[in-house]
């Protein structure tokens, strides 16, 4: 059972889109309790209504617990009171300052890039690898920390990706060759992210390094600890090739997946249908509070799912798939969405930082 004393976190990046989130979905949070915010020196000394009035694009008001905190600049000094640093900042500044959080002993859970690919690096999907925190002692005594860690998330097309692939790769791996098309929300590229002019009643078919991403990201999340347990072991032999568009839609990423097996019989589409309604990942087995009831909830309709219709479902931590059906080039193909700053983002940090204290790491 999850420790019933609230632990006190800090958001970095908290006036971003994926800050935003991390304040939202923490509002009633039954043990964390937001204790601090970071941002920019542009923020900083702000308080948080002040900082972030403009840029606050949730459907609810900004949470009176937060309004007059004063924005903090991001360092560490200045979050002693937390235990746990969720971090939503940029790219360009995460690694370092991650870094320094880590030394400093904070169990920081991150959305960025930065740190992603470390060897010593949980690449955490929560519906996914939720045991690839074995690592973080070995993370710890490599750093000659006690308490300090870092875990990332995974690229939010890569998140909603994988919660699919996984039980399918479980039950009918091994998984060969995945083509997937995304049609990424324009929330994806924070704010105020795309300018109008370019995405009302357009298409955009380059989001820069999102494939490469995505292609290098699954080999690690559907790979395993390594047996002495001081790293990952990438998944071998299986081939993806990404291709991204930005769409006009708010919130929530689409995909077209292609899979081929290795196995001959292919699996038949009842059989991937079943397989995914039945999925029950590590995460929802533990006490996790924030986790759905259904990691992956298939539609029937035929045209379905939709953002506006389906980005909520599991309160925006599932994966709805649709238009499971048999692919003439490859074995199967369907239609995945997943909400990119839910699950692909604040969402799953939570839920990862969850699983951890379920396993006794924080
Ligand atoms: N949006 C999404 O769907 C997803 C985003 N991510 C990743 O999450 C991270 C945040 O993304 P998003 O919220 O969209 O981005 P935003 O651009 O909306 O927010 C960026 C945040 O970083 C802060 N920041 C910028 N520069 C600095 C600095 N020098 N020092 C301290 N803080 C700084 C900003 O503060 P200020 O307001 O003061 O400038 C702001 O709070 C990124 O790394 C992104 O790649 C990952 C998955 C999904
Ligand atoms: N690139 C994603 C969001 C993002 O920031 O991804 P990453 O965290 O991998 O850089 C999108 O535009 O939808």
């Amino acid at each position: 059972m999850h420790s019933t004393q609230p632990i006190s976190v800090g958001i970095l990046g908290a006036t971003g889109t994926v800050g935003q989130r991390f304040i939202q979905l923490l509002e009633n949070h039954t043990f964390l309790r937001i204790a601090a915010l970071g941002a920019s020196e542009r923020s900083a000394g702000k308080t948080y209504r002040e900082a972030a009035s403009r840029s606050w694009k949730q459907s609810s008001p900004i949470p009176s617990a937060v309004a007059d905190l004063v924005v903090l600049p991001c360092k560490p000094d200045h979050f002693a009171e937390c235990r746990i640093i969720f971090s939503g900042l940029d790219a360009d500044v995460a690694g370092e300052i991650e870094s320094h959080f880590q030394a400093a002993q904070f169990a920081v859970f991150s959305n960025a890039k930065n740190h992603r690919m470390n060897p010593l690096v949980p690449l955490l999907v929560p519906l996914v690898n939720a045991d690839h925190l074995d690592v973080i002692p070995h993370q710890r005594a490599a750093r000659g920390l006690d308490k300090g860690f870092i875990v990332t998330n995974a690229n939010c097309s890569t998140t909603g990706l994988v919660v699919a692939l996984k039980p399918l790769q479980d039950a009918f791996g091994p998984l060969a060759r995945i083509i997937v098309t995304t049609m990424q929300a324009i929330s994806g590229a924070g704010y105020p992210g795309v300018p109008s002019l370019d995405i009302l009643g357009n298409v955009v078919p380059h989001i820069g390094g999102e494939e490469e991403k995505m292609e290098a990201e699954v080999a690690k999340i559907l790979g395993s600890v390594r047996g002495d347990g001081g790293g990952f072991a990438p998944l071998e032999g299986l081939r993806v090739s990404a291709s991204c568009n930005r769409v006009p839609v708010v919130d929530g990423h689409t995909e077209s997946v292609f899979i081929e097996f290795e196995r001959r019989p292919a699996p038949s589409v009842e059989e991937v249908v079943a397989v995914l309604r039945a999925y029950r990942p590590e995460a929802l087995t533990l006490d996790v509070p924030s986790a759905p009831a259904h990691a992956v909830v298939v539609l029937d309709e035929p045209d379905r799912p939709q953002p506006r219709m389906d980005v909520l479902t599991g309160g925006g931590n599932s994966v709805v798939v649709g238009r499971v059906r048999p692919c003439s080039v490859f074995d199967v193909k369907f239609t995945l969405l997943s909400h990119n700053t839910i699950l692909g983002a604040a969402g799953s940090s939570i839920m990862n930082a969850e699983i951890a204290v379920a396993k006794g790491l924080i």
